[in-house]
């Protein structure tokens, strides 16, 4: 899998979200995308799966461009949106059924993402009933049903309680060893638990871009050197 993000800006009216931003993905990684809040990570997520109709650029999946191969592309993407919205009046086997109808692919393999992210037991309940973590499994589960090359994540992990972290942690980490993962978060720890790259986005632009141990560099935690980058581009 490779994707190449060259020159791409993305404006809401005179905003500019992300401003000439160039990323090369070549090799299965799990990426840490981080940046304070408003910083464009969801918006430069949003793009990569085509959701948001950027203004320039190009975002090519296999060399090809993502919205000329409009559904080649969206074939080898998952997304986890911010939020994760489901819907709620679902069963969880039958929404993960609806979803895999979509896709054209068979229905074993919704047993077997059940059985992946951990919701066997809560298989046939329904969406509105489950915990935040049982319900950001099933969102996982959407995300990775048509096993996708690029797995894009907005904030796995927010809101869950320390045991649904690690155990959703575990699945990223599974998926990663086969898959390219995106991930956007805020958990320095969690960063430091799964990615084996960071990019740092702030206002829009491309700060870092580096294995983790780089961009820790001198400092003595990745928050530290978080605070550092994004202070010293006030
Ligand atoms: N649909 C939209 N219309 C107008 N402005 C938008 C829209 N979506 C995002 N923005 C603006 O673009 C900027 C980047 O937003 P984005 O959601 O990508 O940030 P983020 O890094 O994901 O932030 P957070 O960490 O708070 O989730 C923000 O200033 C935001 O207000």
């Amino acid at each position: 899998m490779a994707l190449d993000i060259i020159n791409l800006t993305k404006k809401f009216g005179d905003q500019v979200a992300l401003n000439d931003v160039n990323i090369s993905i070549n090799k299965n990684e799990i990426i840490g995308l981080l940046g304070p809040n408003g910083a464009g990570k969801s918006t430069l997520m949003k793009s990569i799966v085509g959701a948001l109709k950027i203004d320039e650029g190009q975002i090519l999946l296999d060399q090809k461009d993502i919205t000329t191969h409009d559904i080649e592309s969206k074939k080898k993407i998952g997304f986890l949106p911010e939020n994760n919205p489901l819907y709620q009046e679902m069963f969880v086997k039958e929404y993960l059924q609806f979803v895999a109808n979509i896709h054209g692919i068979k229905k074993n393999r919704v047993d077997e993402v059940i059985e992946l992210v951990g919701i066997t037991p809560e298989k046939s309940k329904k969406i509105s009933q489950l915990s935040k973590g049982y319900k950001q499994r099933v969102g996982l589960a959407q995300a990775i049903l048509h096993q996708p090359d690029l797995l894009i994540l907005d904030e796995p992990t927010n809101g869950l309680d320390p045991n649904q972290i690690v155990e959703i942690r575990n699945v990223i980490k599974e998926i990663g060893k086969e898959k390219t993962v995106i991930l956007s978060t805020h958990i320095m720890q969690e960063v430091e638990a799964l990615c084996s790259r960071v990019i740092l986005i702030h206002k829009g632009n491309i700060i870092q871009d580096s294995p983790i141990s780089e961009f820790k560099g001198k400092y003595e935690s990745l928050e530290q050197a978080f605070q550092s980058y994004t202070e010293a581009k006030q």
